[in-house]
């Protein structure tokens, strides 16, 4: 079964002046279990709009979307998303941070306590544990996020651009972070990124959009042995990230069909 299912996904925006916009147009995309795929494509082309469906934060005018062949988001803590800024609450401290999406289901758990300082330690940051998000660099604020979304064990991990606000160095580290943590844990990621590279990178497919409503997304299969900086430079990995580019843009040599 699919994890994510789109089917026929129309969506479309009232405009201020009554008009309605049409952001996307019979969009159809099956996300595999476990898999990590990305959204690509031009500004505008309604990315974070398709995300914005998938967390069910918008209703699709017409179409379907089925999260784990269900159409509707019975028991919502399954599926987990992840912004372009951390968003943590300033009164409360890092590990209370990630403690409060369960805190609004039921009482934290011993167990929920020892979850979340097992993630705090996966994203290294054990020692921040009772600092307040303000005493925290942007980089250690996205990954209190991530372990945030993370802390109710979610089947879906959705991202929008989580890591365009940080710094070229603390973003890099985050990636190779973030694909650690997908395989270890398997979880179905869609990804919301203006960057081929990070797409490259983390990606097991990556679906290219089109800035032309209504054009299927080309999807581009990523093969690669291992995810580390060593990668960077590799003739494969250029290759994936020219053909990557060249669907955006719309050139011949367009990524190939997965
Ligand atoms: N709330 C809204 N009301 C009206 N139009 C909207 C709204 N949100 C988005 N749009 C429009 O819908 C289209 C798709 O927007 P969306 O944010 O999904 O694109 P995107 O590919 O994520 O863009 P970017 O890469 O710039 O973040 C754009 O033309 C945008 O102007």
């Amino acid at each position: 079964m699919d994890a994510i299912r789109f089917n026929d996904v129309t969506v479309q925006y009232r405009t201020r002046r009554g008009g309605a916009h049409t952001a996307l147009k019979n969009f159809d995309l099956a996300v595999r279990d476990q898999e990590f795929i990305s959204l690509v494509g031009p500004s505008g082309c309604g990315k974070s709009t398709v995300l914005r469906a998938a967390a069910r934060l918008i209703a699709p005018t017409s179409g379907s979307i089925a999260l784990e062949g269900e159409r509707t988001l019975r028991g919502f803590e399954r599926v987990a998303i992840v912004f372009q800024r951390p968003n943590l609450l300033p009164w409360l401290n890092v590990l209370d941070n990630i403690l409060y999406p369960v805190r609004v289901l039921r009482r934290v758990s011993q167990e929920d306590r020892a979850r979340a300082s097992a993630l705090l330690k996966m994203v290294g940051l054990t020692d921040a544990s009772q600092r307040a998000p303000e005493e925290l660099s942007g980089g250690m604020q996205q990954r209190v996020a991530i372990c945030r979304a993370l802390v109710l064990n979610p089947k879906i991990l959705l991202m929008d651009e989580p890591f365009s606000a940080l710094d070229a160095l603390t973003r890099e580290e985050i990636q190779f972070e973030l694909r650690r943590i997908h395989e270890a844990t398997r979880m179905t990621t869609l990804f919301v990124t203006h960057s081929v590279s990070e797409a490259v990178l983390l990606s097991d497919r990556i679906a290219i959009m089109s800035s032309a409503v209504g054009k299927a997304p080309i999807l581009c299969q990523i093969e690669l042995n291992e995810r580390s900086e060593d990668v960077l430079t590799t003739e494969k990995f250029t290759t994936y990230a020219r053909r990557v580019r060249n669907g955006i843009y719309g050139r011949s040599d367009a990524a190939v069909a997965a």
